[in-house]
């Protein structure tokens, strides 16, 4: 089977900082995957460098076998990855359907009025939907700039799921929710997901959420991959947890 994603070799450097060194990593199909790592390890430039958003300085990167080269963000999505964002990406005066909306036509904000109302209807039902499996339809006519942060990072999450990827990558998706609501909140995400997306890499700084819903963890120090396996043995690993966890685990 071709892995979903695969990377080799891949560099990237901001002047002196390394942020990528030489990392390489498959993932398959069907696998769910937490990036680990303290702050500037590395992990949002390799989520930026897997979507587009950062060119890497040498190496490859690959989705089902296909070279994503030095394609743009938009791209890279029609290719099959999306993402979600450590802070939501959204239109703040629609309200959440109508970002839906706009995500499900595949054009701004400004051309919607172009569409005819059968095919606005179409959206609007779909944009529901997608709300009502993140538990948020009352949300659905409230503008972004009345919502909560955490209500945000969903409707963020919800639309990236629009093109059905076969790479979800969330970043940080627990960030900013207490921690009596944070199971409660990974669980609400794991199950909306799954009929659209199987295959999930998510960045993540609790341990906790690390090791309930994780298949699979790669640790990153200084922009190289430290460890790289079975949750229980990579939050195990001395090395991790000098580097990383700080022996928390
Ligand atoms: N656009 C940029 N320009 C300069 N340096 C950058 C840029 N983006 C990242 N870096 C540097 O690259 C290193 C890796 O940063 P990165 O944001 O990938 O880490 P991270 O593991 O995602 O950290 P965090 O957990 O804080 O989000 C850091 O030293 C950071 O300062």
């Amino acid at each position: 089977m071709i892995p979903v994603l695969s990377v080799r070799g891949v560099e990237k450097r901001f002047g002196a900082v390394v942020a990528a060194d030489a990392l390489s990593l498959d993932i398959p199909a069907g696998q769910r995957v937490s990036l680990i790592g303290a702050n500037g390890a590395g992990k949002t430039t390799f989520v930026n460098m897997v979507t587009g958003y950062l060119k890497p300085d040498a190496g490859s990167i690959a989705i089902e076998g296909m070279d994503i080269g030095r394609r743009s963000p938009r791209n890279v999505a029609r290719l099959g990855i999306s993402r979600s964002f450590q802070i939501p990406q959204l239109f703040i005066e629609l309200t959440a359907a109508e970002n839906l909306a706009v995500a499900i036509s595949g054009v701004g904000a400004h051309s919607l009025s172009f569409f005819s109302p059968a095919e606005a209807h179409g959206r609007h039902d779909k944009a529901l939907e997608l709300l009502g499996r993140f538990g948020l339809t009352e949300m659905a006519d409230r503008p972004i700039s009345e919502l909560a942060g955490g209500v945000r990072k969903l409707i963020d999450i919800a639309m990236a799921l629009v093109r059905r990827p076969k790479l979800l990558l969330l970043d940080e998706p627990t960030s900013g929710v207490s921690a009596e609501e944070k199971f409660a909140t990974m669980d609400r995400v794991i199950h909306a997901v799954a009929p659209d997306a199987s295959t999930i890499v998510f960045v993540e700084h609790d341990m906790e959420i690390v090791s309930r819903y994780a298949d699979r963890v790669v640790a990153f120090y200084q922009g190289r991959i430290l460890a790289d396996g079975d949750p229980q043995d990579v939050l195990k690993d001395p090395e991790v947890r000098r580097y990383v966890t700080g022996g928390s685990q």
